[in-house]
């Protein structure tokens, strides 16, 4: 099992506690979860790549509990095994497409030498060499989904990739990181308040605000 969470519950200061369903998702396997904006989707998406801790409950990840680590192990253990895709690209400015990606793979201390195919399945390989501050909304959106699997990671999150794009283009999105998680053997967990996406990803969970 590459994801297993139990009784997850998070309380944001002064809010009410979000309890969460149980996950458990295999490696090559999809999920969606989905939820009214404000239920807590991001919240969800934020434990299982630790950047927050859960108040109750626990995340495993291939048996591994993730609130056992802290500080830079976790950080290196994020960079290593969890792709993200966040809402808003998050990109550095200065930098081409390329060296955004080879710069994940810096932090994370791994090399990847396909950097250039990842470009290539995305559509991107004409903009390899391009500054980004030069990108389509689509096209950032595209990088920002390149970056999450420049380190080949065995989980991928993406948060809302679909919001501000149309029918073809949500289609488009989905289709590849579905084959793109496919093709490195990664769990894939989509977040979105889109309910079209789920004719194409029929695993889902709902989060509720109580
Ligand atoms: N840092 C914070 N401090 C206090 N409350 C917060 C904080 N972050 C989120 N919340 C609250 O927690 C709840 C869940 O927020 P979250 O961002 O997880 O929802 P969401 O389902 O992702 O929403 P959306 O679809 O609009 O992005 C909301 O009521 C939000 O206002």
């Amino acid at each position: 099992m590459l994801l297993k969470t139990s009784d997850l519950a998070f309380t944001h200061p002064g809010q009410k506690t979000i309890q969460f369903e149980n996950i458990q998702l295999e490696s090559g396997e999809s999920l969606l979860i989905l939820g009214k904006s404000g239920s807590g989707k991001t919240t969800l998406l934020n434990l299982l790549a630790g950047l927050a801790k859960p108040d109750k409950g626990e995340i495993l990840m291939e048996g591994l509990e993730l609130s056992k680590l802290t500080g830079q192990k976790l950080d290196l253990f994020r960079g290593q095994n969890i792709g993200i895709v966040f809402q808003k690209p998050h990109l550095l400015a200065p930098l081409s497409v390329i060296e955004n990606l080879k710069m994940a793979n810096f932090f994370s201390k791994k090399r990847n030498n396909k950097l250039s195919q990842i470009l290539e399945d995305l559509g991107l390989a004409q903009k390899k060499n391009a500054s980004v501050l030069t990108l389509s909304e689509g096209e950032a959106q595209r990088v920002s989904i390149a970056r999450a699997l420049a380190n080949e990671p065995k989980l991928i999150l993406a948060d809302e990739p679909t919001s501000s794009l149309d029918d073809e283009n949500t289609l488009k999105v989905i289709k590849l990181l579905q084959d793109q998680a496919k093709k490195i053997g990664a769990g894939l967990i989509i977040v979105t308040h889109d309910q079209r996406v789920k004719n194409h990803i029929s695993k889902f969970i709902e989060v509720k605000a109580s």
